[in-house]
């Protein structure tokens, strides 16, 4: 009789900017080391966007507890919304471009570090959240990060060198405009963050006080400012203070409803979402994901 699966692995062979060759041999490396750790591992590459969903659904219904994800924010999103609610456990190990999930959690960014942390770990629950009902892990977000999210996804290349290009010509085309949260006029707004985890990806730390097992959501608004002051944004974004900015504020929620008076441009761990119409409803689902830690 054939070994029973009781690891699946999930990888995207598109995400981030590793080698093909080097790829293969984390391939090789996850297969022998969760071998040698006592599994019957069984390793699929993604073949379409979506396919992660798949995959980590049916590891859950079949009984396996232990899903490892070598990606980025998208594809671990992808397989986490399929784990939600259920006895199996993601394990992140980073490949991606920006890596927020799992530098917020405190992974090792080293991949062959980050398998056997996956595969010795012990489940812990945190929390996702909802816009409309598309699930995420990390961050949800309008405004200039959704409009850069946008542009991003119609770049021939990935990885930050380009994000960074992308994120740089966006800024001086990028129109500011005004909400209402929970029926609150905010103003023009440069940027609208729902965050569970605390950074965007690349230690971009956009909610510095967000915990991901509070269960609540931390929405955070930073006010249009001048591009002089961008430079020092920068800086506290990527030196985890930008709480001690005059331009933002923080507020936890369990559950609001942004409108606009456009149709809103969003995204979801980075990933470009339309949404239909001008409202969104955005909330966190409690301790709704086992993560291996
Ligand atoms: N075989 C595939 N072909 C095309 N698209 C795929 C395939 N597998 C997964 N995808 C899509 O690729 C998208 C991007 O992948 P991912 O987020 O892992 O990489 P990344 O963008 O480089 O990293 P990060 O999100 O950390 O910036 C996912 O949202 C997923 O839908």
């Amino acid at each position: 009789m054939m070994p029973k699966t009781d690891l699946l692995v999930i990888i995207n062979p598109l995400s981030g900017t590793m080698p093909l060759a080097q790829k293969e041999s984390l391939r090789l490396f996850i297969a022998t080391e969760a071998q040698r750790q006592g599994f019957q591992p069984e390793l699929i590459m993604t073949t379409h966007a979506g396919h992660a969903t798949e995959l980590a659904a049916q590891a859950a219904q079949t009984g396996i507890r232990r899903v490892l994800v070598v990606g980025g924010d998208g594809t671990i999103n992808e397989a986490a919304r399929a784990l939600r609610k259920t006895a199996t456990a993601l394990g992140i190990i980073p490949m991606g471009s920006g890596n927020g999930l799992a530098r917020h959690m405190g992974l090792p960014m080293n991949p062959q570090k980050a398998t056997q942390r996956a595969l010795s770990g012990k489940p812990v629950l945190i929390d996702s959240g909802e816009i409309n009902d598309l699930p995420f892990f990390c961050t949800a977000g309008l405004g200039f990060e959704a409009y850069v999210a946008h542009e991003f996804a119609n770049q021939p290349t990935r990885g930050l060198q380009t994000y960074v290009k992308t994120a740089y010509r966006a800024f001086w085309s990028y129109k500011p405009a005004s909400y209402l949260v929970d029926g609150q006029e905010t103003g023009p707004l440069f940027s609208l963050t729902i965050a569970n985890a605390a950074q965007f990806g690349n230690n971009a730390w956009i909610a510095p006080l967000a915990n991901i097992a509070d269960g609540q959501l931390d929405l955070c608004q930073i006010r249009p400012f001048p591009a002089r002051m961008a430079g020092l944004i920068g800086w506290r974004l990527f030196n985890k203070s930008l709480n001690t900015s005059a331009y933002w504020q923080s507020q936890r929620l369990q559950q609001t409803t942004i409108e606009s008076d456009a149709p809103l441009l969003a995204h979801a761990d980075g990933e470009p979402i339309l949404l239909a119409g001008n409202t969104c409803t955005v909330r966190v689902l409690p301790g709704s994901l086992s993560v291996l830690l």
